[in-house]
């Protein structure tokens, strides 16, 4: 899917909203655990009921891995299942030297269909360039995450005197273009959010961090929305896990509205 295909979408739903189907066999209502497949029997039914509001859908591969070989085919399934026009974010975060990055990009974007896969920075550019060369295809690139530990090194003055993931922002534009390369960026990380639009005005920011990790939508679109929205918002907990009971599918619908609504307004205050 390209950049304007993306926004197009998120024009005629009025929504930024990134479903993250993260299932965890031991939080998904029992009830699914007499199904052949429960893993796949709860994103089919958190999918066909947050279609409407979402643009994009973002599995974590760990919970799916977790699972071994059946797992991987869970994941294929679920893959295969979301609606065409709606963006696939394999959240996987790869990212090794050369050969190897090379096939990653072939099992998330070849073997599995996903539109763009989650990769870190810290082997830098003969790791991430693997992924940038497969056509129509996107690298989401970690900068700024959503966890206390991004404190660690992401914050830290290197030696150009930057925090890193300015200096992983500025080098990375050089690998890629705002078509086929996308930014992690938490939303807990409140108003520095606008530091890393200034860096990289143009690029989508994946936005995982509202909901169950506490980050704030209203401020993530005051400090990174731009003139093509530039923002995916991920919530994964908030929503798949709204109920635990036999009514789980429809209470994530009731968030992802929620959310989509909250949504529609700050497109029409910012865009
Ligand atoms: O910085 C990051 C990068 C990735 N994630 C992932 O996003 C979702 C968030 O889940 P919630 O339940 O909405 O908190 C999850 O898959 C994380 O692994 C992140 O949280 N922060």
């Amino acid at each position: 899917m390209t950049r304007s295909e993306l926004f197009s979408q998120i024009q005629q739903k009025s929504s930024f909203l990134c479903v993250g189907l993260d299932p965890d066999i031991n939080k998904i209502p029992t009830h699914l655990l007499k199904e052949e497949d429960p893993i796949f029997s709860f994103c089919q039914q958190i999918i066909e009921e947050t279609a409407d509001f979402a643009v994009a859908y973002k599995p974590n591969i760990a919970f799916f891995e977790a699972l071994g070989a059946k797992g991987w085919e869970t994941l294929a399934k679920v893959e295969e299942l979301i609606p065409e026009d709606i963006f696939t974010i394999a959240d996987a975060k790869r990212g090794d030297i050369g050969n190897t990055s090379k096939l990653y990009a072939k099992a998330f974007f070849e073997t599995m269909n996903f539109d763009s896969i989650t990769v870190a920075p810290y082997m830098g550019g003969d790791s991430v360039s693997p992924f940038l060369e497969f056509q129509d295809k996107w690298v989401i690139l970690l900068a700024l995450t959503s966890n206390a530990g991004s404190a660690d090194f992401q914050l830290i003055p290197d030696a150009n005197e930057k925090p890193l993931y300015q200096t992983v922002l500025e080098k990375s534009q050089k690998w890629g273009s705002p078509e086929n390369l996308m930014y992690v960026v938490g939303a807990t990380r409140g108003e520095l959010i606008g530091e890393v639009r200034k860096a990289a005005p143009e690029h989508f920011f994946l936005v995982p961090g509202v909901g169950a990790q506490g980050g704030s939508l209203s401020e993530v679109a005051k400090y990174g929305m731009n003139s093509t929205c530039g923002l995916l918002v991920n919530s994964s907990r908030g929503i798949i896990y709204a109920s635990a009971e036999k009514d789980f599918a429809k209470a994530a619908r009731k968030e992802a509205q929620k959310l989509q609504i909250e949504m529609t307004g700050l497109l029409e205050k910012y865009l």
